[in-house]
């Protein structure tokens, strides 16, 4: 465990019945990190989150807050608030009744307890809906009681459950800086459960990538995006081609690949462990980072004949979609500026290039 390790997850299992619901993880958080933690529906997010909180007991294994054992602390006796989409404000108490319940809990006398509950709602700019019912609230103002609620206890750590998922699109990126700018501000540590990938990578120092029950990678969101470790993270993130074959020739720190579509080759500088002549693997690259030409570029890069099958534009982005001489869909994400020379019409030839190192292999089919 290193020095600054605030949560550690040792061998943690979670089987429901016979179902296994998270299989063996062993991941450590660090103080006052914003852990965001993603995956799809079902994939064990919320359990883990709840092993955290104490609200679920580990089947097997090891939860240490700063290094001490928790799975037997009951819930309450933990310092680990969480904040969930459906927010369990009390309905019967007002906005600052709400926010000084837990002082409350914690036997802290009147007049202090409404000192800190009015700095916390001055915080979140909501001290002029003090009195106000919960019901009076919007879905964004609601959220910011949520927050002060639980902030006002000053807990090492704040559990997060898909806390915005219920507002409108303009409001959750408002949320998005307010939560990350009151991470950075009182050094909590945040671990944060989410569906979205925008939400985790424009707040999260590190991303945890879940697949049924498992954990698939962990990384800066910079790593993951660029690197993704395995078909899943990159299939999951959308952004990479990829290019599925046997591995031909490991020679000069070069991998060649021979797929479908044609012989690919990576540099072997950054490759995920081991690989051997007759492995399967993939090859990812970025969307961003695969190009179009009229004709193949001399040097050292990948290209591919490809024909234009479609287009489509999101503001100052478009994104060409192309097939390769077995079908293979291959996507190329630009601004209109890099297109600007080339002639796109449906049904044109063209080739698709990368350089070498921008390729990554995932040993798996
Ligand atoms: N109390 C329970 N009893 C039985 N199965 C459960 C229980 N709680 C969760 N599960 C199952 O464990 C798996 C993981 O659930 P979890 O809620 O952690 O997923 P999640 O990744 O948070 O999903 P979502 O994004 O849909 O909330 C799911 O298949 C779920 O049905």
């Amino acid at each position: 465990m290193k020095n600054n390790t605030l949560v550690s997850f040792e061998g943690v299992v979670k089987r429901f019945g016979d179902f296994l619901a998270v299989q063996r993880m062993d991941f450590e958080i660090a103080k006052g990190e914003f852990l965001a933690i993603m995956g799809s529906s079902g994939c064990g997010k919320t359990t883990t989150l709840r092993m955290l909180a104490g609200l679920e007991a580990p089947s097997e294994g090891v939860i240490r807050l700063s290094g001490k054992p928790i799975n037997d602390l009951p819930t309450w006796s933990r310092d680990t608030p969480m904040v969930w989409q459906s927010l369990a404000l009390f309905p019967f108490l007002n906005v600052i009744e709400n926010v000084e319940f837990a002082l409350k809990m914690r036997g802290i006398g009147k007049t202090e307890r409404r000192r800190r509950a009015e700095q916390w709602l001055d915080r979140m700019q909501i001290t002029e809906f003090a009195s106000r019912n919960i019901s009076q609230l919007s879905g964004g103002q609601r959220q910011r009681v949520a927050l002060a609620r639980s902030l006002v206890v000053e807990p090492e750590i704040l559990l997060l459950d898909e806390p915005l998922s219920a507002l409108d699109a303009a409001l959750k990126v408002r949320m998005q800086s307010v939560l990350k700018n009151l991470q950075r501000e009182t050094g909590i540590t945040f671990v944060y459960v989410t569906h979205s990938q925008s939400e985790a990578f424009s707040m999260a120092d590190r991303v945890v990538i879940m697949s049924r029950g498992k954990i698939e990678q962990i990384g800066t969101p910079q790593e993951i995006y660029r690197t993704p470790r395995t078909r899943f993270v990159a299939g999951f993130l959308g952004s990479s081609n990829m290019f599925t074959g046997k591995v031909t020739g490991i020679d000069g720190g070069v991998v060649t690949l021979d797929t479908p579509s044609g012989a690919l080759r990576l540099g072997a500088t950054d490759l995920p462990g081991p690989v051997a002549v007759g492995q399967t693997a993939t090859l990812t690259v970025l969307d961003t980072k695969t190009h179009l030409a009229t004709r193949a570029p001399a040097g050292n890069v990948n290209a591919l004949p490809v024909r234009m099958i479609g287009e489509e534009f999101i503001g100052a982005t478009a994104t060409i979609y192309l097939e390769a001489s077995d079908g293979h869909e291959i996507r190329v994400q630009k601004s209109h500026e890099d297109l600007a020379n080339l002639p796109l019409q449906i049904g044109q030839e063209l080739v698709a290039h990368w350089p070498l190192e921008d390729g990554h292999l995932v040993m798996e089919a």
